[in-house]
């Protein structure tokens, strides 16, 4: 994977990520106490993303974290299954976008 990253002065860091296939991978860090804020954002693709999803909360940590899946019609429910066990508070929605679904999960530690 090439990385393009940089720290930004005095504080906040971003990361940007290419396979050699044209996949991605993203983190942006907000580290400011007030607002802090983390994004991580991925194109890879995975039978199951439990396994990163999880990596990144063991990572950051957040008290508070939305999950959006953005996938074709056929592989939505399988998706939606995999993400469920991560959520410990029900506060899920379904989008359907012509054609284009997100699965959205928001979860309160
Ligand atoms: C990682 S950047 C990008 C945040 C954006 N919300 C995202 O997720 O794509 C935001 C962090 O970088 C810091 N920062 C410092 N200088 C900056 C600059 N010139 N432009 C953007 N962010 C800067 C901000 O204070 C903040 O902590």
């Amino acid at each position: 994977m090439v990385i393009d990253d940089f720290l930004f002065e005095p504080c906040g860091y971003s990361m940007n990520g290419v396979t050699k296939n044209g996949c991605y991978m993203t983190i942006h860090i907000t580290p400011e106490p007030d607002f802090s804020y983390v994004s991580f954002e991925t194109n890879i693709p995975s039978s199951s993303y439990r396994e990163i999803i999880q990596k990144v909360l063991d990572t950051f940590n957040p008290g508070k974290f939305t999950v959006t899946i953005f996938a074709n019609q056929v592989r939505c429910t399988t998706i939606s299954l995999l993400v469920r066990p991560c959520r410990t508070e029900d506060q899920s929605k379904k989008t359907d976008l012509s054609g284009a679904i997100s699965y959205e999960v928001c979860v309160t530690k």
